[in-house]
């Protein structure tokens, strides 16, 4: 058998690093903790490189993009948008993999020059998200990059950011996506990509 036949699949790599923590932040929620799977280096890699799989035209453009001659390469999408906190820890990985720059989605009151806001409901909460109005030019390709989607609130404020900038929101990937709480539904009729359904 050659290594690559002996690799997990990913999503049962993820899940057998993943680790659920029952009534956190508060009773009734399982917070999936997904940092065991970042810290594992060669399973973050594989993270990363399946965030992008799914739209990534050309495979060799991520190589091509990686060097300094100049020589054009399209990854599929012109830029990555990240969504605080967790989701800076792939989308800025995702990015670098593909050759693209990266946005971010931050929470409210971390941004400092012009921007626009979305409110939201969390699974446990509530929150606003804000973009920079010059961080995406119109008609800008975009990969949406998240480690979550559970309710899809965020992901769909996120969106709703981006189209307000005038992005195309070419793909959502994230790395777990809880089903039973129906976000893939709520971000039709954008294309939802995920490494691990739970
Ligand atoms: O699909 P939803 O119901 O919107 O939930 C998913 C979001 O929740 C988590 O972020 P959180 O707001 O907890 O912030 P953090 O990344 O800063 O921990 C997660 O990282 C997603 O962004
Ligand atoms: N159950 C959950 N686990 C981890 N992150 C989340 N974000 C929203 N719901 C979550």
């Amino acid at each position: 058998m050659s290594t690559a036949e002996a690799l997990p699949p990913l999503d049962e790599l993820i899940a057998s690093l993943a680790v659920d923590v029952p009534d956190f932040p508060e009773p009734g929620v399982v917070f999936r903790d997904l940092t065991p799977v970042f810290a594992d280096g060669p399973a973050f890699r594989r993270m990363v490189e399946g965030l992008a799989a799914p739209v990534l035209v050309d495979p060799r453009a991520a190589a091509v993009a990686h060097t300094d001659d100049g020589r054009p390469g399209d990854p599929g999408f012109d830029v990555v948008v990240g969504v605080e906190a967790r989701g800076f820890l792939l989308a800025a990985a995702v990015a670098l993999h593909a050759g693209v720059g990266v946005v971010p989605v931050r929470k409210a009151g971390k941004l400092p020059r012009e921007r626009i806001a979305a409110e939201y409901v969390l699974e446990y909460g509530t929150a606003t998200v804000e973009m920079h109005t010059d961080s995406l030019r119109r008609g800008q390709r975009v990969l949406l990059v998240d480690d979550v989607l559970a309710t899809g609130g965020t992901l769909a404020a996120s969106v709703a950011l981006v189209e307000e900038l005038g992005g195309v929101v070419t793909a959502v990937s994230v790395v777990v996506e809880l089903a039973a709480l129906g976000g893939r539904e709520r971000l039709a009729p954008h294309a939802v990509h995920t490494l691990w359904t739970t």
